[in-house]
């Protein structure tokens, strides 16, 4: 569906884009990741043609976007990092002139102010709204045409929790309605629920592209258990290591064991067999933004 073979782009003496290359295919959401200045938005721009990429090549349902860029560019919608609207329009105002820009039937505006929920907004001004909701029209803009592939640079920036929940729904649907979606976000722990494939930059390099579910299992996903144990010993402390926990810190009768998540129940079970009273127990998984970090420090290692 989307191909990316290659692409390098350099803005004078800053290598932004270092030779990325990877695919999205039909009906996947796929997230990129990455620090500040990684190269995210090079390369979105560089996939909807308003950059053009110094090396490389970009196919979209297998028309070359630069051969063919308005062709490629009919397959997608694009919602840039910032939007410009026109300040003196009403969103209605706005929504209705890209509409008729787009050639599109009136019904795709009703269903953007449904699927955005924007009917309170309407009668305002664009310079009235605030950044949350301005990103709320910039989404409504980008879904409006029916095409089969969104890229979406930063869709939650600005959003507040209510937003954020808002949008995930809204992707979910849009995978529902089977498009292929593109996006960058700096919301860490949105990407397990979202994502089939994560892709990481650093430095303008794809460090990873794979499943989330993969890279959890390459990370050696790790979850942490509370336990709080009537009878406590020193003697459960030593058998959590010998079940195969990777920390045990104990603090009068609780205790935290960390251990890789497929072993974690063992210990548990090995403690209750072995007469463990517990009276209580929590567990925790490790978050995706733990598993950033850790891939993070090992491309940029602290001195
Ligand atoms: N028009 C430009 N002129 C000069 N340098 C640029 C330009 N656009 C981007 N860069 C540089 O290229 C690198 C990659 O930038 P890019 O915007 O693609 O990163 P990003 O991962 O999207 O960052 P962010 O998360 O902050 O949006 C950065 O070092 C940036 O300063």
């Amino acid at each position: 569906m989307l191909s990316v073979k290659n692409l390098k782009k350099r803005y004078k003496d800053t290598v932004a884009v270092d030779g990325v290359s990877f695919n999205v295919n039909e009906n996947e959401t796929v997230v990129l990741l990455g620090p500040n200045g990684s190269g995210k938005t090079t390369t979105l721009k560089s996939i909807v043609g308003l950059i053009i990429p110094d090396e490389g090549e970009i196919y979209i349902n297998g028309v070359n976007v630069l051969s063919e860029p308005k062709r490629a560019r009919s397959y997608l919608s694009f919602l840039p990092q910032r939007i410009s609207l026109y300040e003196s329009l009403k969103v209605i105002e706005i929504l209705e002139f890209f509409r008729k820009l787009r050639g599109l039937p009136v019904k795709r505006v009703e269903y953007v102010i449904e699927m955005l929920d924007l009917k309170d907004l309407l009668g305002k001004y664009a310079n009235e709204l605030s950044g949350g909701n301005v990103q709320r029209l910039g989404i409504a803009l980008a879904i409006m045409p029916e095409v089969p592939i969104l890229i979406l640079d930063e869709p939650t920036l600005s959003l507040d929790p209510e937003g954020v929940m808002r949008f995930k729904s809204l992707l979910s649907q849009l995978k529902k309605d089977g498009k292929t979606i593109l996006f960058t976000t700096h919301l860490l722990n949105e990407v397990d629920e979202l994502a089939d494939k994560v892709g990481i930059l650093v430095n303008g390099r794809l460090i990873t592209f794979e499943s989330a579910s993969e890279l959890k299992k390459k990370l050696k996903f790790e979850s942490k258990v509370y336990l709080v144990v009537k009878n406590m010993d020193d003697g459960f402390v030593k058998l959590a290591y010998d079940s195969g926990a990777i920390e045990v810190s104990r603090n009068g009768t609780s205790m935290i064991i960390k251990a890789e998540s497929n072993k974690i129940l063992d210990v548990i079970f090995n403690l209750y067999k072995s007469g463990a009273q517990i009276e209580n127990f929590q567990t925790s998984s490790q978050s995706f933004e733990a598993i950033y970090q850790k891939l993070m420090e090992e491309h940029e290692p602290k001195n």
